[in-house]
């Protein structure tokens, strides 16, 4: 106790160490008043000298970034960027130093390849062992929302590098096996999980229960994900669940990181000692799902690297084990673990998300059934498929025209990723509309409003017209090539998704299949789906009854 007592800080009696909190007691006031006068000095130049201060947007987001964080977390920003645009037109400032617009010039100038800002040279030795120090200093076209998406304790993904030059090296390292040769190689594997999946339906479609397709659709994709790229399904489809709560946690980790992104430091406070003790001790199930799953697919990486492929046919996972390490090295079990994850927290749920997209518009518009069930059951006829008792191919499904309008309509108007895609605008800035914003700023377009943009897709850019991809001339065929070009449902430029092959697979192999063997009609004839987006814009409560029609 005596020890104690003499580091007690007696106020009564200046001292070295006293002294100074003597001055801040008595000059706490001051102090307030400083900082005060501080923040109100920034929101004045916010709002009146800042280069974008011109730029049009709500009050709020003039000065603080809170505006729009509220809305990110809230989960809402499907309808907050359409309203937002609506009100303020084709450029918005959404925070002090940020800009969100829709305008099909500025696309290009953005996103389009060759115009990133200045490229940075680095060696991976010098960008791994200096990582924290060079994302301090260096300018990338990547905003820094994107360092968000490090995950700590594994190697860095191509998603979350901002350098351009580090991006690209761990992007052409992995391209070969996301090309569509590729993919088409591994098409038993998606249909084995088709086939899983229609016997579960039929099931359902037998006992007449109800089954929520915003948990079945996900459990389809991620199956999917895990023969192409962790060595095998996860069991999804084949146990009706949420394996060890794998999903639930990746949309935990995916609804914190993207919305930390904008707050200052980031994941910072949920990845350090403390937090991570807190979780650990007094986490659910659900909060440490993720890391029980990389220890499960460190097994995997291992098991394949010692005892090789086997039996399998040639899949993702051996893509990335047999690819080069960083400098040329042999892959390490880390670099295969980063791809697998990376296709995992990419590439499933986004899928998911698509093929959703198109039920619910098949919902919604009842009279498009009739007429795609005619062009896929005749397909099923054409090519010998009904007396086979085999499926449609992804290269059969694709040709029909119809089925292909319906799937890009409804992923233009419902893309999976509908947060903003933050850049920095090349050196010397960029004009948007009536504006000049300098590279310092932040600028994107989210693919929810740019979809809608009606300078390309038409008045009626709002509404769900699949006919709009289908031309009967060359004139009308080159305004479809000049939407598509256009179209932003994947991203664009450099950074464009790496795995539309296989999401395209998988939407036009899972409609076209299904369609043919099932009906569907709402639980709730009331209700479709609640969506809530956090980056990717997810369909929850899609509760459906099946019948089986072949
Ligand atoms: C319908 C399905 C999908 C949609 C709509 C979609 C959309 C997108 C978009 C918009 C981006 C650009 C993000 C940005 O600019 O920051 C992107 C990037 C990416 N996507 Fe997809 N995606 C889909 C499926 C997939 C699949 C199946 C995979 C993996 C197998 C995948 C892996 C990736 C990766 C790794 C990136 C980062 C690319 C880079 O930074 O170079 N995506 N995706």
């Amino acid at each position: 106790m005596a020890i104690l007592g003499t580091f007690l800080i007696d106020l009564d009696r200046p001292g070295l160490f006293t002294a100074p909190i003597l001055f801040v007691k008595s000059n706490i006031h001051v102090l307030f008043t400083g900082l005060a006068l501080l923040y109100l000095a920034q929101i004045i130049y916010y709002l009146s000298l800042h280069p974008p201060h011109k730029i049009p947007g709500p009050f709020l987001a003039r000065f603080s970034g809170i505006w729009k964080n509220v809305r990110y977390f809230r989960s809402t920003w499907h309808n907050d960027v359409l309203e937002l645009h609506e009100e303020y037109g084709p450029v918005v400032r959404i925070a002090p130093n940020e800009v969100s617009f829709v305008d099909a010039k500025a696309l290009g100038a953005i996103y389009g390849h060759g115009t990133t800002a200045k490229k940075v040279r680095e060696t991976f030795h010098s960008s791994f062992v200096l990582y924290r120090q060079r994302m301090l200093t260096l300018r990338h076209p990547q905003s820094k929302w994107y360092r968000t998406w490090f995950i700590p304790d594994m190697q860095r993904s191509f998603f979350a590098s901002q350098d351009v030059m580090i991006h690209r090296a761990l992007r052409s390292r992995v391209s070969a096996a996301y090309s569509m040769t590729s993919i088409l190689a591994m098409e038993p594997y998606i249909q084995e999980v088709a086939d899983k999946t229609w016997a579960k339906f039929r099931g359902f479609a037998d006992s007449g229960q109800a089954i929520d397709f915003g948990e079945w659709i996900p459990y389809f994709t991620f199956d999917v994900v895990g023969q192409l790229s962790l060595g095998g399904e996860i069991g999804f489809v084949e146990q009706e669940e949420d394996v060890d709560d794998i999903i639930s946690s990746i949309h935990i980790g995916f609804y914190m990181m993207a919305n930390m992104g904008n707050v200052p430091l980031q994941m910072f406070w949920l990845n350090n000692s403390v937090t991570k003790f807190l979780v650990e001790r007094f986490g659910n199930a659900k909060l440490n799902a993720f890391q029980g799953f990389l220890k499960w697919l460190e097994q995997r990486v291992r098991d394949r690297m010692k005892y090789g492929l086997g039996t399998r046919r040639r899949d993702m996972l051996q893509h990335f084990i047999e690819m080069k390490g960083i400098q040329g090295r042999p892959t390490e079990v880390g670099d295969a673990m980063i791809e697998g994850v990376n296709i995992l927290g990419a590439g499933a749920d986004t899928t998911s998300i698509g093929i959703l997209a198109v039920l619910g518009d098949l919902i919604l518009h009842p009279e498009i059934m009739p007429r795609l069930q005619a062009e896929v059951d005749q397909a099923y006829k054409d090519l010998g498929h009904k007396e086979k008792q085999t499926e449609i191919s992804f290269k059969e499904a694709s040709a029909l025209p119809y089925l292909a309008a319906v799937i890009k309509e409804s992923m233009r108007l419902h893309p999976s990723i509908q947060y903003q895609l933050p850049r920095h605008p090349a050196e010397g800035g960029v004009v948007i509309g009536p504006y000049q914003i300098p590279s310092s700023a932040e600028v994107g377009i989210s693919p929810r409003s740019m979809n809608r943009c009606k300078e390309i897709f038409g008045p009626d850019a709002n509404e769900f017209r699949p006919s709009r991809w289908q031309f009967s001339n060359e004139k009308e065929e080159e305004a479809v090539k000049e939407m598509s070009r256009l179209l932003t449902t994947f991203g664009m430029g450099s950074r464009v998704c790496v795995g539309q092959n296989l999401a395209l697979v998988e939407v036009h192999k899972f409609i076209a299949q299904f369609i043919h063997k099932f009906d569907m009609k709402l639980a709730d004839p009331q209700k479709l789906w609640t969506t809530r987006t956090q980056w990717f814009s997810m369909q929850y409560d899609f509760n459906v009854r099946l019948e089986a029609r072949q």
